[in-house]
């Protein structure tokens, strides 16, 4: 039977490429708002509880706010903002990691944001194989495409052409801290360095570890095989064997629900680089709506996916 699905914020970065993934797919009908109405509480409302599933596209305060107009028991939520990541009643929608059947039958889904995607897709499996201690200073650093900002910095980029590179999160205390440390097992808040290039989408996450430092730790073909066997029944995650000399992000890249892994290993053992690379858009926040969306529907994972 067709399931309805309300994108709520359709028309913002994130909502614009799920209705893209959803276009032509019979399985749903999408609720829509006129241009006039979208912002308009009481047929958001309507909207909201007369869907089957609803897909917050929206900043953190509005997220919270439409899931308070929600007044039905039917309605099950995938929300992409930050709003609900670590918050009780929430399921963290990231189905290699979590478990795809949790997902499945969840009423209330908070999508991973685009950074941690990367950051635990590479720790979380080392960590509970007790390849890599739980209780490491560990430091990510990371650069996006300035579509992870959303409307506001895709404005600031393309007015401001002269912008080559953007450190930010300088203060520290980037608000996906908190599901990084949890969802990655982790005993310490880890240093997140995030930055921004002047391309449109597709970012790199990085680990950099001390391995010859660790109280325990396995050689990087040990890491790399123990993320391969992880993730070996994932259409979506590719742990690769080999160890190119440089990963490239390209202005020009296509949109992507793909998650690509890598490891990289001193000679000596001392010292590794875990690398992931996604698209912010895609497994970073629209194809992993649309896979939870899938799975919350009893679909294949990867309908409507850009594989
Ligand atoms: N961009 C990315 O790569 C990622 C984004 N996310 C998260 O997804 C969410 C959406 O982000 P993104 O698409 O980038 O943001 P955008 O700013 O591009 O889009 C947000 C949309 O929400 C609309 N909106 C704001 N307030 C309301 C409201 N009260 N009622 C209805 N609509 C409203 C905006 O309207 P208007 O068009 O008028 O401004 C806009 O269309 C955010 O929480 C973001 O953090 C998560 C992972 C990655
Ligand atoms: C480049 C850029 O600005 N990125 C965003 C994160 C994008 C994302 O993952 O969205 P959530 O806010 O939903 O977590 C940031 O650092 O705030």
């Amino acid at each position: 039977m067709t399931k309805s699905v309300f994108i709520d914020g359709a028309v913002g970065t994130t909502g614009l490429e799920i209705g893209e993934r959803l276009a032509g797919r019979s399985e749903f009908s999408l609720i829509t708002l006129p241009e006039d109405r979208r912002k308009d509480d009481a047929a958001r409302a309507e909207a909201l509880n007369a869907a089957d599933f609803v897909i917050l596209c929206l900043p953190d305060d509005a997220a919270k706010a439409a899931v308070a107009m929600i007044d039905n028991t039917s309605t099950r939520v995938i929300d992409a903002s930050s709003a609900h990541r670590v918050a009780q009643g929430w399921t963290y929608g990231f189905p290699e990691v979590i478990g795809r059947d949790k997902v499945s039958q969840a009423q209330r889904v908070s999508n991973p944001g685009c950074y941690p995607t990367g950051f635990i897709a590479l720790l979380a499996p080392l960590i509970r194989q007790g390849l890599l201690p739980s209780d490491w200073p560990y430091v990510c650093h990371a650069v996006s495409g300035y579509s992870g900002g959303g409307k506001a910095l895709i404005g600031r980029f393309e007015e401001d052409t002269d912008v080559a590179f953007r450190d930010y999160g300088l203060a520290l205390g980037h608000k996906h801290v908190p599901e990084m440390t949890e969802f990655a097992g982790l005993a310490h808040a880890p240093v997140f360095a995030p930055a921004v290039i002047p391309a449109h989408r597709g970012m790199v996450v990085e680990v950099p570890l001390h391995l010859g430092m660790m109280p325990r730790s396995a050689p990087t073909d040990g890491l790399r095989d123990c993320l391969a066997d992880f993730y070996a029944s994932s259409p979506i995650v590719t742990v690769h064997a080999d160890t190119p000399d440089e990963l490239l992000l390209r202005r020009s890249m296509a949109p992507s629900d793909k998650l690509d892994l890598y490891v990289f290993g001193a000679r000596d053992g001392s010292q590794a680089r875990l690398v992931a690379v996604l698209d912010n858009l895609g497994k970073g926040a629209s194809g992993a709506a649309v896979q939870n969306l899938n799975l919350m529907a009893g679909l294949p994972e990867t309908a409507g996916l850009v594989l």
